[in-house]
């Protein structure tokens, strides 16, 4: 059976648990990430993202946001480095949306919300393929960017442009030659730790990898955030 979710009053994050058990497990996402209270790990290598802009397929409105998705049968778009071991493929990236711009990342930082927050997420080509990954402890990899108001982006404004194409829940369009790695900011410092996916299924299968700076939005372009997906009302 399969369980409907959203983020309003009777199917939002308060009522998962119902249909999603794990909502109530040991390394669950998201959390607010206090940067006094981490500790520096000299064992933790750099980031090391390598991405194939031709491998970028399609854009799609999911119901509860929208996502780019690349091919993942090679290992031309790759994560590596970091806090992983091995070769982890790009799947697709997303956002995370508020209803206005004083909310709508996943992740906070000293309790503050971000009104967007970017999901590159990667799988573990030790597994068969992303659905089987995404139920292993170390399955996925997942590297967060907030998003704060400030100078337009004109990278970001690429992915905006499309969105008229894909009002409706399931409508997909071409998304080609789209090059993820312009939407991350010039540092790849980052927190990370071990927890899961912040929607249902909610698995316990995420590395994550926040990274500490944040990229621009416009308040435009901000505003120009597709009311037709589901926003975060946190
Ligand atoms: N915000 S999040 O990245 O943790 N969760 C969204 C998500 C990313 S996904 O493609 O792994 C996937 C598969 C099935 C259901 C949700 C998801
Ligand atoms: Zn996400």
């Amino acid at each position: 059976m399969s369980h409907s979710w959203g983020y309003g009053p009777s199917d939002g994050p308060e009522k998962w648990c119902d249909g999603f058990p794990v909502a109530n497990g040991p390394r669950q996402s998201p959390i607010d990430i206090i940067p006094g209270q981490t500790s520096y790990d000299s064992t933790l290598k750099p980031l090391k993202l390598n991405y194939d802009p031709s491998n970028s397929t399609d854009i799609l409105n999911n119901g509860h946001s929208f996502q780019v998705g690349f091919v993942d049968d090679v290992d031309s778009s790759t994560l590596t480095g970091g806090p992983i071991t091995g070769i982890y493929r790009l799947k697709q990236f997303h956002f995370h949306w508020g209803a206005s711009d004083d909310r709508g990342s996943e992740h906070t930082v000293n309790g503050i919300k971000f009104p967007c927050e970017l999901h590159l997420v990667h799988w573990n080509t030790k597994y068969p393929s992303f659905g089987e990954a995404a139920s292993e402890p170390d399955g996925l990899a997942v590297v967060g960017v907030f998003l704060k108001i400030g100078a337009a982006n004109p990278r970001l404004q690429k992915v905006l442009d499309a969105l008229g194409a894909i009002k409706s829940k399931g409508k997909q369009t071409t998304f080609s030659n789209f090059d993820a790695k312009t939407l991350l900011p010039c540092s790849l410092d980052y927190w990370t730790y071990d927890g899961s996916l912040t929607t249902p299924p909610l698995l316990e299968s995420v590395t994550w990898i926040v990274l500490k700076e944040p990229i621009s939005v416009s308040p435009t372009q901000d505003n120009a955030r597709p009311t037709w997906f589901t926003t975060r009302l946190r």
